[in-house]
């Protein structure tokens, strides 16, 4: 397989926050033990790792250019330098080579909405669509919960009182999707950091999967206190429109959505802060979603392709949508045995 390793105008970001330049080009060079005290959190150590599995002979034999990765036309493994790309393109270069991720948020930023929003079309590419799909499929039936219409998976468990036991999530959840999270820095300013980064665990620790055949939605609804106010949503499947809308002043609800946000599949929208907190969103119980336009879809100039919506309608097919979110309140199993023992 060709790796591509895109370097690095600002190595000091979030997804390698302890790592400069000159030590991640050493590592890859030189993978001492030494180096392995350096303190970089397990993930970025597994994707060094990954990426240094493939490249039979960095710095020596390897092709050292400033091309951008997509002139690059051979099959043999490259090392690619560009210092016009930020470092976080490292690890999305790396870990889906058929995947153009924006160099920051501010470049996915969803103008009609009025917060902060963002929407990247390909965040997933189609063979890792179908395994997640095929993940979710495989499960024991048991892990599913039927609603009237529609059935849900909660990973790594349901909350507790709006509380998480602490489990990891498994690594088909955390991997691609979590890890391409974190490489993408909010801005090109080296100070932001990405998406979680603001987050008590700074990262997602829960997972809820829905899946919903044509003609099933979901009615308005906030997400509650639970959660840090940031919602990751991958859209897997076929495409529909999320709606998002405002309560009068009485507090009741607008009926009529504020915007309109239109998920393709393999997309990825961010939902933040008072769009969290102030605004609610709800799917419509419809077999196909009409009058989309750039007038009515928030996001139109960001899809991945008008085409399939040229006259206006998505029909429905059936679409698995992952939530992301970071739980507030963790429990350790730990801590739950020393309070039962307590009692
Ligand atoms: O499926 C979606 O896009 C929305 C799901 C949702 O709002 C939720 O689970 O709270
Ligand atoms: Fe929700």
């Amino acid at each position: 397989m060709r790796t591509k390793l895109v370097c690095l105008s600002n190595l000091t970001t979030p997804a390698l926050p302890f790592c400069p330049p000159s030590l991640l080009l050493l590592f890859l060079t030189f993978p001492s033990a030494l180096l392995r005290t350096h303190r970089f959190p397990p993930h970025v150590w597994r994707e060094l790792d990954s990426i240094r599995s493939r490249l039979p002979s960095v710095g020596t034999r390897t092709p050292v250019t400033e091309a951008p990765p997509s002139t690059q036309s051979s099959t043999e493994p490259c090392l690619v330098l560009s210092l016009r790309a930020p470092s976080l393109a490292v690890m999305a270069a790396d870990s889906a080579p058929n995947i153009s991720l924006p160099a920051s948020l501010d470049d996915a930023r969803i103008r009609g909405m009025p917060l902060a929003a963002y929407y990247i079309p390909d965040f997933l590419s189609a063979d890792e669509e179908r395994a997640i799909l095929d993940r979710i499929a495989s499960v024991p039936k048991p892990r599913w919960t039927q609603l009237t219409h529609r059935r849900l998976q909660t990973w790594p468990s349901e909350l507790i009182q709006n509380r998480l036991v602490d489990a990891p999530l498994p690594d088909w959840l955390n991997d691609p999707v979590v890890s391409r999270l974190q490489s993408i820095p909010i801005s090109l300013d080296p100070d932001t950091g990405h998406i979680f980064s603001s987050s008590p665990h700074c990262q997602p620790n829960h997972v809820l999967i829905n899946e919903y055949p044509p003609g099933i939605g979901i009615m308005p609804h906030k997400d509650g206190a639970a959660y840090h106010p940031t919602v990751c949503t991958v859209s897997l499947g076929s495409s529909l429109v999320l709606d998002i809308y405002k309560s009068k002043n009485d507090g009741a609800l607008d009926t009529t959505p504020v915007c309109r946000v239109l998920q393709e599949p393999r997309s990825l929208l961010i939902t933040t802060e008072d769009l969290y907190t102030d605004y609610l969103h709800g799917i419509a119980d419809v077999d196909e979603d009409l009058d989309l336009s750039e007038t009515t879809v928030a996001n139109w100039g960001l899809l991945r392709s008008k085409q399939p919506f040229v006259d206006g309608r998505n029909p429905r097919g059936l679409r698995t949508s992952l939530t992301y979110r970071d739980v507030l309140k963790v429990t350790k199993l730990g801590n739950k045995f020393s309070i039962l023992q307590k009692r």
